[in-house]
């Protein structure tokens, strides 16, 4: 980054926006916030009765940084004085209860002493603060160093982390807030036929006086997706909610929203067409870079929140399932198992002996086996136990499957150049 100042007269003291990525090298970068405001302080011209300065700034701002909705918070000072460690939640909508209740079920229970208060703890996690904030502001403090983990959906990462590179994504896919950003256009008059963005894109009707008006709450992915498939006629609004109702009620063309179900686009006559689909999304676990590699204890708790759901999240859609079964020994029980059912279990199936005493010798006739099984696939599993000589099926629930180190451990590693 490049940061140039000159002083010139002029009639007020004024502020100055300022958006930008500053090298903590250069003695300047502590006087201004990353992105935001600044206000400057010139007063000892103003009390001689002379007439104050304006500092006009010449910056140079890398593409990557986010700007329109950059953070307002310094992060020089604050972030290293900081000792504790901030992990932000959603604070209301449908992610925070599928955010609270996932920690729930990796043991990671959050405790909120009162329902109106921001500020929370998980005490199986020391020296860790919860902060519950809108979805938008998880991201926004995570770039201002406010905050050094959190949880939200990859719609609003993607949204408002606009590709800087402080961001990382821990875990990708937490399994709730399933939905994807996509295009959606009426099913009825001019666009009854159309059924792509290109022919979208070729209609006659959007002209530079007269453009493809469309309503989004995602104007950042929105205007890359414009340029991406040359829709040059076509302008966005944005709105907060109930986008849906916009085409009919005549303020917009289409709208550019979350669809999960497809159910409110059906409902209000609209339809997705092909190639308009934006990005997938799901809750994601989601780190500031420099809190990773700079703040003591970031990295040990993120990895720990890692295992955990990992683990519980492998674990979500299997059953345990024991049962015993009659044979000669481990091995062949084994090969009946390999051979003859489509369950071999994570590794293959564990086999141990079960000691029976009718004459007061311990005897070796059954064998109990325990397999991992798709909850989706339970009951072909019992059946084929059954079949090759299985009984006494037993199913219990899974909290976690650790296995050796995760693969996303070793990719963030790998990602922090450790
Ligand atoms: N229909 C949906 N199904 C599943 N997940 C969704 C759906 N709509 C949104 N989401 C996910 O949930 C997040 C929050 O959406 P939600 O609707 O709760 O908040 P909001 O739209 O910001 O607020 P509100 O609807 O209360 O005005 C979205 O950013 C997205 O990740
Ligand atoms: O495909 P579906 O399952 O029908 O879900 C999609 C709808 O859900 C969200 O709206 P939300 O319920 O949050 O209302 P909002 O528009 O007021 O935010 C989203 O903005 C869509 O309108
Ligand atoms: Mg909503």
């Amino acid at each position: 980054m490049q940061l140039l100042a000159s002083l010139t007269k002029c009639s007020t003291l004024g502020l100055i926006q300022i958006s930008t990525e500053l090298n903590i090298n250069n003695p300047l970068a502590s006087l201004f916030p990353r992105s935001g405001t600044a206000r400057l302080q010139l007063s000892s011209n103003q009390k001689e009765g002379g007439t104050p300065y304006k500092l006009r700034c010449q910056v140079t701002v890398p593409t990557a940084v986010p700007q329109p909705h950059a953070p307002s918070g310094g992060r020089s000072n604050q972030f290293a004085d900081r000792k504790v460690i901030r992990l932000a939640l959603p604070s209301k909508g449908r992610m925070a209860e599928g955010t609270i209740n996932l920690l729930k079920e990796c043991q990671l229970s959050v405790h909120k002493p009162n329902p109106r208060q921001y500020t929370a703890d998980i005490p199986e996690l020391d020296n860790l603060e919860v902060w519950f904030q809108r979805e938008s502001d998880v991201v926004r403090k995570l770039l201002s160093g406010d905050v050094d983990l959190g949880i939200v959906g990859y719609d609003i990462v993607a949204e408002y982390g606009q590709d800087d590179g402080d961001l990382i994504i821990i875990h990708d896919a937490l399994g709730f807030g399933e939905c994807h950003l996509s295009l959606g256009i009426p099913t009825y008059g001019i666009f009854e036929n159309v059924s792509s963005v290109a022919e979208l894109a070729a209609m006659p009707q959007w002209t530079a006086d007269h453009p493809l008006r469309i309503v989004t709450g995602f104007t950042y992915l929105g205007n890359r997706f414009l340029k991406n498939k040359g829709l040059k006629h076509a302008q966005l609004s944005t709105a907060d909610g109930a986008l849906e109702a916009a085409p009919a009620m005549g303020t917009a063309d289409a709208i550019l929203d979350l669809v999960s179900s497809g159910t409110t686009l059906k409902e209000n006559n609209l339809k997705e067409i092909d190639g308009g689909r934006l990005i997938s999304s799901q809750a994601v676990f989601v780190a500031s870079k420099r809190a990773l590699l700079e703040r003591k204890g970031v990295l040990d708790i993120a990895h720990e929140m890692l295992e955990r759901l990992e683990a519980h999240l492998r674990a979500r859609n299997q059953f345990l399932v024991t049962g015993n079964m009659r044979g000669d020994s481990p091995a062949e029980i084994a090969e009946r198992i390999l051979t003859k059912t489509h369950f071999p279990g994570l590794q293959g199936p564990t086999i141990s002996p079960v000691y029976t005493s009718k004459t007061g010798i311990a005897k070796v006739d059954y064998y109990a086996v325990a397999l991992c099984i798709r909850k989706n696939d339970l009951y072909d599993a019992v059946r084929e136990l059954r079949a090759i000589g299985g009984s006494g099926v037993l199913v219990s629930p899974l909290t976690y499957i650790f296995e050796e180190e995760p693969r996303r451990w070793r990719e963030l590693l790998q990602n922090l150049e450790l």
